[in-house]
């Protein structure tokens, strides 16, 4: 597929056409490549890598530095997609870190818009940031790097609780962020606010009817194992079949299946004798030019390649 890059442009577009569109996760090169020849409109370098990347039981240890080097080998992969990165934990907490955070993942890194968490309460960062030309995606609901304070749970199932969700996100988009994620939040919450809303929403945990979703890459192809969580839309099991494959390669080393011939170079018996000195070479030890090394040019022309 030879099509543009998305923008935030072409995804207010889809939005207004009442297309619903996907956003997933996206950590490395390889994966980005292969997002990029699927039909998945977004990428999110989310702090989530500091999860299944990383290993850490919660997104708080990730840094800038961190979402700088993943972003830049994504942006190696990724051609068609708009990519967006996270800002990590305490990166955005005072507005002027926000704004050198923000600059550097989109100057060193490349991404094309930044996510943070948060409702009203750091709506005027991102009011900040959209002056500086930045676009922001908001993320609200259940915000995991504030897992500590708010616990890991559904946001929004009580009348009040509800009507703060709704808060944050006009906040948000009166704020200027061109698109918010709507996390853990009941489906019917997340429905009325999508209604409300006239920038796109995009949902995790958060039901049918927000105008995208978006899903962990692991979640999705079954490669993280530590937790599935329950809005994980698990497609494949791929860390079954790597472990499967693993265990194949392990028996066909141990029974001799493998390297076959196929996988292997042969080379002319006489030149092994040779090297080996057993007497079917040079019987006086000399090396001259040309002989030793026969069919090697000086400019290492045929040095590389041959069985
Ligand atoms: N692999 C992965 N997938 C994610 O979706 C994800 C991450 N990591 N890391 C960053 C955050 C953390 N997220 C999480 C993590 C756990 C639950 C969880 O335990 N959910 C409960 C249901 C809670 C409720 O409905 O109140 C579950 O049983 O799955 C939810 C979101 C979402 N993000
Ligand atoms: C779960 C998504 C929305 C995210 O923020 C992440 O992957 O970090
Ligand atoms: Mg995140």
């Amino acid at each position: 597929m030879n099509q543009r890059r998305f923008t935030v442009d072409t995804i207010a577009k889809l939005h207004a056409a009442g297309e619903r569109f996907t956003m997933v996760t996206a950590y490395d090169f390889t994966s980005a490549r292969i997002v990029d020849r699927s039909e998945v409109e977004l990428i999110l370098v989310g702090d989530s890598l500091g999860m299944v990347m990383q290993g850490h039981d919660s997104t708080l240890p990730v840094t800038v530095d961190d979402m700088i080097y993943h972003t830049r080998m994504v942006m190696r992969g990724a051609h068609r997609p708009l990519v967006v990165t996270d800002l990590p934990f305490g990166s955005y907490t005072i507005e002027d870190d926000a704004i050198r955070a923000a600059t550097r993942v989109m100057a060193e890194g490349g991404s094309q818009a930044v996510k943070l968490e948060g409702g009203a309460q750091i709506a005027p960062t991102i009011r900040r940031l959209v002056d500086a030309g930045i676009p922001v995606m908001a993320h609200v609901g259940f915000t995991p790097q504030s897992v500590h304070a708010i616990g890991m749970r559904t946001q929004g199932r009580q009348a009040d609780q509800a009507r703060r969700v709704l808060e944050d996100a006009l906040a948000v988009q009166d704020a200027g962020a061109w698109a918010v994620v709507l996390e853990l939040i009941p489906a019917p919450l997340a429905a009325a606010i999508t209604e409300r809303l006239e920038i796109p929403t995009i949902g995790i945990g958060a039901g049918p009817d927000c105008s995208g979703q978006v899903q962990v890459w692991h979640d999705l192809l079954g490669l993280y194992d530590e937790f599935v969580p329950r809005h994980a839309h698990r497609l494949r099991t791929f860390a079954d079949d790597a472990v499967a494959a693993l265990d194949q390669y392990a028996g066909d080393v141990r029974e001799g299946a493998f390297p076959t011939a196929e996988n292997s170079s042969t080379m002319d018996a006489g030149e092994l004798a040779r090297a080996l000195g057993d007497g079917s070479g040079d019987s006086d030890g000399d090396h001259p030019d040309g002989d030793a090394r026969d069919g090697e040019t000086l400019d290492g022309e045929t040095l590389d390649g041959h069985a």
